[in-house]
């Protein structure tokens, strides 16, 4: 069977969420210290970015990647619906039940975990899976993972 050519395909969306940088780990000190303003009791929010790629084959007979429809979906269903004007901490299991702190380096990881299989099952007879991801908690603020 011949594959056609490999392509980078790249869904961006937006969310609102806020949270608070507060580590079990350290001491009260050391999380002020740490995370100074992020460290404040009632937490404080961010209009993020996500830019999700995928990278594939191009199906000859589609001329598809993958459905960017269908990449929406999953996003919206597996992400934007669990994070989307929500607090991080208190709202999200993945947070709250392992009081992790919600940087963005954790969260870009939770979201890997909640796309990678899922973008695979969707895929099972194509060769398209997730690439990279890639957040904007703030304009200057940028953090990419790649599932490593
Ligand atoms: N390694 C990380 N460091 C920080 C994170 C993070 O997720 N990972 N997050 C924050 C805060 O959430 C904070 O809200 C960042 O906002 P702020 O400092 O206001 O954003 P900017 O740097 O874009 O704004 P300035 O204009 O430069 O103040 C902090 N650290
Ligand atoms: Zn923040």
């Amino acid at each position: 069977m011949s594959r056609g050519p490999k392509v980078y395909l790249t869904r961006r969306e937006t969310f609102s969420a806020s949270h608070r940088l507060h580590s079990v780990h350290l001491s009260e000190n050391d999380n002020t210290q740490i995370y100074s303003k992020c460290n404040n009791p009632n937490g404080h929010g961010h209009n993020y970015v996500l830019e999700v790629t995928v990278v594939g084959h191009i199906d000859s007979n589609t001329g598809m990647v993958m459905n960017i429809s269908d990449l929406k979906t999953l996003i919206q269903m597996h992400v934007l619906d669990l994070v989307d004007h929500k607090n991080l901490d208190l709202d999200v299991e993945y947070f709250r039940s392992k009081k992790l702190v919600s940087t963005t380096e954790n969260l870009i990881v939770f979201i890997w975990q909640q796309l990678f299989s899922t973008i695979e099952h969707y895929n099972n007879n194509n060769s398209a899976q997730l690439y990279e991801i890639k957040i904007y908690e703030t304009e200057k603020n940028i953090v990419v993972y790649r599932g490593e």
